[in-house]
């Protein structure tokens, strides 16, 4: 079920809330955050979107989705960068939270308590598995938390997990389908 916005009101009755996307690697996270974002611009709001300033995958300012579709972004480098921009903001879309600092829960809290809507996207869980950055304690506060699944690229199951194709042991590596696959819990613990 597409995520419903009936209890969003007008530009003229502004309610703060927090609203997390989040599941695996090409699980439709961008999608659904520039679907949303598409909507609040139709509604005449005033966004604004952020991104990591390491994320340069696709494009340096856009956020683009595995599918190619698009939107323009600002890139910042810490969390608190976002709460200097746009007074008149009513809607504010971040990419790839995970790869936020901490800080990005407090930023996210203090700019719903300014009467924003903000909108989250990023990885719940790194290549191990394990809960990713700031995503646990943003889920923590949200009043909305989507999670959106893959297609497991070996059984066809719905896919929670990122599994990586790449050696490599960091936890931050950028990369696509050369490093990547998406897979559900049994294909994942099959290694
Ligand atoms: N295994 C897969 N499962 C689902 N979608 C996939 C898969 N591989 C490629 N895609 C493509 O990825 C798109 C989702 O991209 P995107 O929104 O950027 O995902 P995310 O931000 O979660 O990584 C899908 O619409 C589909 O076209
Ligand atoms: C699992 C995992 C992923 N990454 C990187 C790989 C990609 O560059 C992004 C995720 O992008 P998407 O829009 O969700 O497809 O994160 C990482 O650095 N570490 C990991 O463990
Ligand atoms: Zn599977």
């Amino acid at each position: 079920m597409l995520f419903s916005e009936f209890h969003f009101r007008s530009k003229n009755e502004r309610n703060g809330s927090i609203e997390v996307i989040c599941g695996s690697m090409f699980s439709g996270k961008t999608e659904e955050l520039i679907r949303r974002l598409r909507r609040a611009k139709i509604a005449k709001l005033n966004i604004e979107i952020f991104k990591p300033a390491t994320d340069v995958r696709y494009h340096e300012t856009q956020v683009v989705s595995h599918d190619s579709s698009s939107i323009a972004s600002t890139p910042v480098e810490h969390s608190s960068a976002i709460l200097l921009y746009g007074s008149n903001t009513d809607v504010v879309g971040i990419d790839e939270a995970q790869f936020f600092d901490e800080g990005l829960t407090d930023v996210c809290i203090a700019l719903a308590n300014r009467g924003i809507r903000v909108i989250i996207a990023g990885l719940d869980m790194d290549f191990q598995g394990e809960p990713f950055g700031p995503m646990p304690s943003l889920m923590a506060v949200a009043e909305d938390v989507t999670k959106v699944h893959a297609i497991c690229a070996q059984c066809g199951a719905p896919a929670s997990y990122s599994y990586r194709t790449a050696t490599n042991g960091d936890t931050f590596f950028l990369g696509e389908k050369e490093s990547y696959e998406p897979r559900c819990r049994a294909c994942f613990n099959t290694k």
